[in-house]
């Protein structure tokens, strides 16, 4: 098995689990570590990418680029990467990205719509920027269907399409496939990105490079949205027993998720009742807090509310259904 390019993305997909709440000196202290461990690449953004900070989204306590000042401060050989949605992001962030000294944009699009993203790529291609396709909520297409999807993200220019589990909803041969699928549709790098709601985050990506990946994420003590990602310390451990050799300091990794990740935790990433009840109807995890919150307020059970959105299929930007759902839920209470 070859050696996969390792993304850590705890400093965007750890930034819902944390409420978009990560200050500069920790972005700078983690990305330090990150990259004295060799990690070769490190994600800086909003969970929700560049411009992510908006009532919709949930609001940055910090300003992002100072956040991304800091990573690229301290990337060493390491390479900044930046998460990017389009309609969430607009063209001058893409340019600002560069300006900062972002190397590589990550643009994230459902599954379904990567006709979208061409601007983008083709803006970050012109700009001098690394490219990479994210595929949402991979688990809602069958493998060609993607596979097409990320043969139009290969022609607008992007250097690596990702099969993105983001509801943790896959289980390892649907990975297979997926991740088959597009590495026979494809002369660029394939990626998996995992989350963990059924407890596969880890054997997944393992699958995920057994079907020819050459891309996987990971974030440290797995931080994330949701039940959150594969942890990228046990991602390395595991890699090192297979005897494929990132080069990747495992104890920087583990000291780093001990000392200074752990502590930021806002809540447990078990696999809890709501987390699994997201995994299992297939609903974006970065749904989770904004789902509590509104539980709370009209006091109804959140798998209620999960189950929903997992009926009605809402996508990513879709945070706003999720008040329209508590809603119509504790109405239908009100008049039972
Ligand atoms: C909207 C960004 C999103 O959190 C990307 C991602 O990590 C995922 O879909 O899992
Ligand atoms: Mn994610």
């Amino acid at each position: 098995m070859k050696t996969p390019i390792v993304t850590d993305t705890t400093l965007r997909d750890g930034s819902h689990a944390v409420s978009h709440s990560f200050t500069p000196e920790f972005v700078g202290q983690i990305v330090n570590r990150l990259a004295e461990a060799k990690v070769p690449v490190i994600e800086v953004s909003h969970g929700s990418g560049l411009g992510g900070s908006t009532i919709q989204q949930g609001f940055s306590t910090h300003d992002e680029w100072l956040l991304i000042e800091q990573a690229v401060a301290n990337k060493k050989d390491s390479k900044v990467a930046s998460l990017f949605v389009p309609g969430i992001g607009t063209r001058p962030e893409i340019l600002k990205a560069a300006e900062y000294g972002v190397d590589i944009l990550r643009v994230a699009v459902h599954c379904t719509e990567a006709d979208v993203s061409q601007q983008y790529f083709e803006q970050a291609k012109k700009s001098g920027l690394g490219t990479v396709g994210f595929l949402m909520m991979s688990h809602t297409q069958p493998p060609e269907a993607l596979a097409k999807q990320a043969k139009l993200m290969e022609s607008y220019g992007a250097d690596c399409v990702y099969v993105v589990d983001s509801a943790g909803a896959l289980v390892p041969e649907s990975v297979r496939e997926r991740v088959s699928a597009l590495k026979d549709a494809l002369s660029i790098n394939v990626g998996f990105h995992a989350h963990n709601n059924l407890g596969l985050a880890i054997g997944n990506t393992v699958a995920a490079l057994e079907a020819g990946a050459d891309q996987i994420d990971g974030t440290l003590r797995g931080l994330g949205a949701g039940v959150g990602n594969a942890p990228t310390e046990v991602l390395v451990a595991v890699l090192n027993k297979m005897k494929i050799d990132t080069g990747i300091n495992l104890t920087i990794l583990m000291d780093t998720a001990e000392e200074l990740v752990a502590p930021v935790f806002q809540y447990p990433n078990v696999i809890d009742r709501d987390n699994l009840a997201s995994g299992y109807a297939g609903v974006y995890n970065s749904f989770l807090l904004h789902v509590r919150e509104a539980a709370a307020h009209f006091n109804i059970n959140p798998v209620a509310i999960i189950e929903e959105l997992g009926r009605r299929g809402a996508v990513a930007g879709q945070e706003d259904w999720i008040l329209d759902v508590a809603l119509e839920l504790q109405q239908k209470e009100l008049v039972k």
